[in-house]
């Protein structure tokens, strides 16, 4: 069976861990949700850190099986594991500290290549510096390279960017991304951060004191209402978009989704045709009734109201259905009882700004 399959139980004094991962096969999972809810104890029990009763199975690999006995210890998955802190040894320098991973990995089980995991996380100058010489974000990527070049089946990945400064954490998260989209290692992320989440994971979980509260695409979860991620200021809807035009002059991307055009500022060259995922922050939205024609605003698209939620006093949350793409905008309470906006009705997004996300 393919995905990645995880049926985990595991009582502690004052913590109850119950929960049933169907992961995809491909791509990140990110496994999002607050402090203590067990995020950290999923990702060590299917490592074999932590002992869970119940069943673990990485694309068709089962490494966990009460019913049959079987219970791999750690170095026998075949696992990558980015902590917090990258771990490297002081004593080896980044090559060597890559090379440390292979050790026990028999030559046919290598999917990626040492010089494949370093140009994928642009190492080839410091191959020779010592993980004292380097900067947090740059030991980092060297020990998320180190645990690809171990060829894992899975990648279990601890918010390996939050012990970094928001300039550090902006580097390496190009890296990242770029790894889910070379790689066909699947990976899971947790994180604290919806903006990390919006970014990288294309599957989420969200955990609520033990259990998997909900679980499914992020695009979807993002924009459900009753669901945290959808709230505060870094609410957003994920856009799957097609290129049509890129203006070089204005530095004008145009493109194309099921629910009209989008335009937005882009320094970098496009293709027509090309696929683009865009983040619409819900801050970055407002409504009208009618079609404004002396507006500055570009973006400008039909939307039908599917569900109307309070963010916090005095505003309002509004999903939108964007022929079959969901859209969030946060406007006043006041806004909204001025428009009289309801369920059903139809309406304008002013769509201010527009994120390409990869
Ligand atoms: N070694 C341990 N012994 C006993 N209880 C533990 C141990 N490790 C974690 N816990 C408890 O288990 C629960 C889940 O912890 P876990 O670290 O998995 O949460 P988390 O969601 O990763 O939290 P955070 O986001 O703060 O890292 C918490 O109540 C925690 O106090």
């Amino acid at each position: 069976m393919t995905g990645i399959n995880a049926r985990l139980r595991l009582q502690r004094p004052d913590f109850l861990l119950d929960v049933d991962l169907q992961l995809p096969s491909q791509g990140v999972t990110a496994l999002f949700g607050p402090s203590g809810c067990g995020k950290t104890t999923c990702l060590r029990a299917i490592a074999g850190l932590e002992r869970t009763t119940g069943r673990v199975e990485v694309n068709g690999q089962p490494w966990q099986d009460d019913a049959a006995g079987l219970w791999l210890p750690t170095h026998k998955r075949q696992l990558g594991y980015v902590f917090q802190e990258a771990s490297l040894f002081a004593h080896l320098n980044v090559r060597q500290n890559m090379e440390y991973g292979l050790r026990r990995l028999a030559p046919e089980r290598r999917r990626v290549s040492l010089d494949q995991a370093v140009e994928l996380l642009g190492l080839s100058a410091m191959l020779a510096r010592m993980p004292h010489t380097l900067s947090g974000g740059e030991r980092q990527r060297v020990a998320i390279a180190r645990a690809l070049a171990a060829s894992p089946r899975l990648l279990l990945m601890d918010e390996p960017l939050a012990a970094l400064d928001a300039a550090r954490k902006a580097e390496v998260l190009p890296y990242l991304e770029r790894l889910q989209r070379s790689l066909d290692i699947p990976m899971l992320y947790v994180s604290h951060s919806p903006d990390e989440v919006a970014r990288l994971a294309s599957h989420l979980v969200l955990l609520q004191a033990g259990h998997v509260k909900v679980q499914g695409p992020t695009a979807e979860l993002m924009t459900r209402l009753d669901l945290p991620l959808s709230h505060g200021d870094t609410a957003a809807a994920l856009v799957q978009a097609q290129v049509l035009a890129h203006d070089a002059h204005d530095h004008l991307l145009s493109v194309a989704f099921s629910g009209g055009r989008l335009h937005l500022i882009a320094t970098q060259q496009y293709v027509a045709g090309e696929a683009v995922r865009l983040r619409v922050l819900a801050r970055d939205v407002s409504l009208a009734r009618t079609r404004a024609t002396d507006s500055s605003i570009l973006n400008l698209l039909p939307a039908r109201i599917t569900q109307l939620a309070e963010d916090s006093p005095g505003q309002m949350l509004v999903a939108l259905d964007a022929a079959g793409t969901a859209l969030l905008a946060r406007i006043t309470r006041r806004s909204c009882q001025q428009l009289a906006l309801a369920v059903g009705d139809t309406v304008f997004a002013q769509v201010k700004g527009v994120a390409l996300v990869d």
